[in-house]
């Protein structure tokens, strides 16, 4: 199973917001990481056949999405970034229209929908309204209507936004399960949601993909580029100036551990780290630019 984006890219007027994308998907969890307006929902639609392209294919197994219709949609789940609840509807009665939606077999509907909503403990809210329910449990609905159809192919736009922690590591593996022998393409601009369950990545920014690999591969770029170090506390102003200081922990006696992204050691006691995905990303994309991609 492949999903093949040939040389994709869409305008809108004089804004390139996805510029000649290749990329082919095979099956396993791949992270899309970047920075806002770096183009991840603009891709993601067009995957999604939401949004039509300016130029370019996307192919499943060799035939263009675009005229599968009814067929592409019925092995395919889509999370979008900013989901249009019917927001009077009980989670139980929304997720049993989409499942209608869907073709989903009504006999099986009943059993799919309660194992889905105890997997992602939504048993409790069944009966609430999905206007009653808190930001992370309306994404848990969202999640929850993406997979009903046990899609072959799941795309997710900031899934794990406003989940708190303990979600965030349900969800993760609860995908890194479902994710078995599917196609699961995950936006994310919280790396650490990925890092551990993503097979690739692909990093994109300004409409292009940058690069892709697995995290060990990618953070290769890092390697000597990431230092911790101990300051004292009433120096970290002046760090925090000269430095990209990207973590920083109390330490006892009104000291500070650091870790810091530089070509070389900037501060003398500074120890190479090893680095993860998360300083690939700063290294790349500097906080300076984040929202900035747009401009
Ligand atoms: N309908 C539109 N009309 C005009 N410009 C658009 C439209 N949709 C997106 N853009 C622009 O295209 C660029 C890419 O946007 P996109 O939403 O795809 O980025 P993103 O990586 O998903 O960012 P975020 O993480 O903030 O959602 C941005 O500069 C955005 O302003």
């Amino acid at each position: 199973m492949e999903l093949t984006i040939e040389h994709l890219s869409k305008q809108f007027k004089d804004k390139t917001a996805v510029d000649d994308v290749c990329l082919s998907l095979t099956p396993g969890v791949w992270g899309l990481i970047g920075a806002n307006g770096a183009g991840k929902t603009t891709l993601m639609l067009m995957i999604a056949d939401i949004m039509k392209p300016t130029s370019g294919r996307v192919l499943y197994d060799g035939k263009n999405i675009h005229t599968m219709g009814e067929e592409y949609r019925n092995l395919f789940g889509f999370l979008p970034q900013e989901f249009g609840f019917f927001h009077d509807f009980t989670v139980k009665d929304y997720l049993e229209y989409v499942a209608a939606l869907k073709d989903v077999p009504t006999k099986t509907t009943r059993k799919k929908i309660d194992s889905l909503l105890d997997t992602l403990t939504l048993s409790d809210a069944k009966n609430k309204k999905i206007v009653k329910l808190s930001g992370g449990m309306r994404r848990r609905v969202g999640i929850a209507q993406a997979v009903l159809n046990d899609p072959k192919i799941l795309v997710m736009d900031e899934p794990t936004a406003g989940l708190d922690p303990g979600e965030r590591v349900r969800f993760r593996n609860f995908i890194s399960e479902f994710s078995h022998s599917r196609i699961v393409l995950i936006s994310t601009h919280i790396v650490s949601d990925i890092e551990y369950i993503a097979t690739q990545n692909a990093i994109m920014k300004a409409g292009k993909i940058l690069d892709v690999g697995t995290t060990d591969e990618l953070v290769k770029q890092v390697v000597g580029k990431v230092w911790t170090c101990i300051v004292p506390a009433d120096k970290l102003p002046m760090y925090e100036m000269q430095l990209r200081i990207i973590n920083q922990r109390g330490e006892d006696n009104n000291q500070v551990s650091i870790r810091y992204l530089a070509d070389e050691p900037k501060v003398s006691n500074s120890v190479m780290a090893s680095p993860r995905l998360e300083d690939l990303y700063l290294w790349l994309f500097p906080q300076d630019d984040i929202g900035k991609e747009e401009k």
